[in-house]
Parts: structure tokens; sequence; C-alpha cells
């Protein structure tokens, strides 16, 4: 488990955060993700807004971001009033060679992902913890709690393994920005994430999973303050 409070310093993260946020220029419309990484970058993008003027408009995927965003000075923006991204930044759980990414870790992954589809460019920041050869972190699935059990058989039907997300601080489940359950599915090795996503996306009651196919560049922070940036290949 990784280290979700966006209160610890983590320099691989801050790196990563902070020079993705250099890709952000007055006049854009941003996405901004949610999680400990891209915190980083929504700090640095209200930084360059006070100091600098940058002139940016926020869309946000959580309260947490929303909130984050405020403090930061951010103005903001819904998708009915800007439709399309210029670029959108978010974290990731765990990411592969291909690019392919798990998200959802903080159970905001449906609304990154229409934020994500609604953007001309999405970067991912990671640190290099969430780096691997192939996908194999339990996938997040937000389901309608009223379809709860229709989506666990649905999903065991596909080979995985689903567990309901506990709340820590509150008895019972997660309930996320949308009011819905997740299920966080073990699925071992995935060695066609494409193919897996499609399949989940066809279960009536998910609302949406964490598997992310779109994303176009990967920025991984490394201890020593460096970047590495790898491009998608499509
Ligand atoms: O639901 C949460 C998001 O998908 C986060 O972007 C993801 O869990 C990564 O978060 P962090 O940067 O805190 O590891």
């Amino acid at each position: 488990m990784t280290d979700r409070n966006i209160s610890t310093d983590s320099p691989e993260k801050r790196a990563a955060g902070v020079a993705a946020a250099g890709l952000v220029s007055s006049g854009m419309v941003v996405g901004l993700g949610t999680g400990s990484t891209v915190a980083y970058t929504i700090k640095e993008l209200g930084r360059r807004v006070k100091e600098e003027g940058l002139d940016i408009l926020g869309v946000v995927t959580s309260y947490q971001s929303e909130m984050l965003a405020i403090d930061a000075g951010i103005r903001l923006t819904t998708l009915s009033q800007n439709p399309e991204l210029d670029i959108a930044i978010d974290g990731a759980d765990q990411i592969d060679s291909g690019l392919r990414a798990i998200k959802g870790g903080g159970a905001a992954h449906t609304r990154e992902k229409i934020v994500s589809m609604s953007a001309k460019r999405f970067v991912v920041v990671a640190d290099e913890s969430k780096t691997s050869t192939q996908l194999g972190k339990p996938v997040p699935v937000e389901v309608l709690p009223f379809a709860k059990e229709l989506t666990v058989n649905k999903i065991r039907g596909l080979g995985g393994e689903p567990e309901l997300r506990s709340a820590v601080k509150k008895d019972g489940p997660v309930i996320t920005d949308n009011g819905n359950f997740i299920l966080d599915v073990d699925f071992g090795v995935i060695r066609d994430p494409e193919a897996l996503a499609l399949q989940i996306s066809a279960i009536p009651g998910v609302v949406e999973h964490g598997i992310f196919c779109n994303v176009d560049e990967l920025y991984t922070g490394n201890k020593d303050g460096s970047v590495k940036i790898v491009s998608s290949q499509k």
C-alpha cells in the first residue's frame, strides 16, 4: 500500500509532479487529477498562479482535488463549460511499459477517466515504485450499490476475485464521490489490459473501472530529483 497522505513529503513524487506542471501555460484548461503525486502539480500550479500570473482554468476530478485547487488559488471550471481540455495530469497506482495504468486507489477513477478522455494530452505523474513490466495490482471497479451482487458474480466469471473496499474511518463500505461502492478486483497478472477493460465495461452496474489505456506521457520521479519522461508510441 502506498502512502496516500498528501501531507507526507516525497522527493520522487514532488519531482514528477512539479516537472509535469511545467507543461502548463497561460490560457490552458487543465484537468487536475487526484492523489498524493498530482497534489504536487496542483500546488506548483497554484504557486505559478500567485507568483507568475499564470492564467489557467482547472477541472477537478474529486472533492480532494477541488479543495486542493481552491486552496492553491486555481480558478475552476466544469466540463459543461469547457468540454475539451488542453491537458490532464494525474497519478497512477501502477503503470506498465506500454503506458497502460491502473488507477483508483483513492476511488476517484471514474471522474479521472472522464477528465482524461476529455483532454488533448493525458500525462501521468508517478514515483518509480509504480512502474512495472506488466499490470498486476487489483483493479478498482466502481459499481452501483443496487448492482453489487450481479457485478461480483460477473467479475468472478471473468476470473477476478473482488473485494468490497471498506472505509477506514467509517463503518461499512467506501462510498465514492458519486455515491457508489468500490470493488477491488484481483485478476493476477493482466496479460491483455485492453481486452479486460472492455469485458469489465460490458457488465451492467459497472460505472467505471481503473484500467486506463489512454496515457500519452509518463513522468517518473526519482529520489535524486531527476525525472524520466516516456511518451506513448500511439
Ligand atoms: O483514485 C485515485 C487516483 O487514481 C490516484 O491518482 C492514484 O491512486 C494515485 O495516487 P497517488 O499519487 O497518491 O499514489
